[in-house]
């Protein structure tokens, strides 16, 4: 094997490497360095085709790497209590609502759940408004059977990105810090819940503090 087969298979080796990595950071990044290994070696034996194939992937994987290490900065930064939830804005899609439109009702299937961006929603069930900046909706990915556990309804015109389920798991499973901010939003809320349901008054909108 002379050194530019070396590079090819190196190439190939790192390819297989990030193909069954399932950490998204590492993944990104072997995924890249495979990528220039495998153009290194396409441009030594003078082939466009394998050069091209490699090319084209480098800004993908160059895009959701920056995207995961950004998301890993600011999902520390919420774990340490200073949280922006900004970095949200890159996930899901935004919809606009008009006031008295209802989003969804108590007991309905749930698929996603909302950022709030602006404008004011309200839970009729627990008379509480939900404010720009917080996330409502995510209960009914835990709930059994994925019902709604209360209705949401807007209030005043605004906006909410909405993130399906799928990319909400995907946050959960590939950031540790994401899971425990959730963790902390979804069982505040339940508590909060059965204490109310044994007739405890609502100290503070629930979730502000992780909000
Ligand atoms: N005690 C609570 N405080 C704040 N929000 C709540 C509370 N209970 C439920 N919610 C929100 O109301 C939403 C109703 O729909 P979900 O069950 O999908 O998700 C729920 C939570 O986001």
């Amino acid at each position: 094997m002379n050194w530019v087969e070396a590079i090819g298979y190196l190439g190939t080796a790192l390819t297989v490497a990030s193909s069954a990595m399932g950490t998204m950071i590492p993944l990104r990044i072997v995924a890249l360095c495979a990528s220039c290994a495998v153009i290194t070696y396409g441009y030594l034996i003078g082939s466009v085709p394998v050069m091209l194939t490699e090319a084209i992937q480098i800004p993908f994987n160059a895009w959701r790497l920056y995207e995961m290490v950004r998301l890993v900065r600011e999902t520390q930064r919420a774990a340490s209590g200073d949280l922006s939830l900004d970095w949200l804005k890159s996930f899901g899609t935004s919809r606009r609502f008009r006031a008295g439109e209802v989003l969804f009702l108590k007991g309905d299937p749930a698929h996603e759940m909302y950022l709030i961006e602006s404008g004011r929603f309200r839970i009729a069930e627990h008379g509480l408004d939900v404010q720009p900046g917080q996330i409502v909706g995510e209960l009914g990915m835990l709930s059994p059977g994925n019902r709604r556990t209360g209705s949401l309804a807007c209030v005043e015109a605004g906006t909410a990105r909405c993130l399906s389920y799928s990319e909400v798991k995907q946050l959960y499973y590939q950031n540790p810090e994401f899971g425990f901010y959730f963790l902390k939003l979804t069982s505040e809320r339940l508590f909060q819940g059965a204490a109310e349901a044994a007739g405890a008054p609502r100290p503070a909108p629930a979730g502000s503090d992780v909000l």
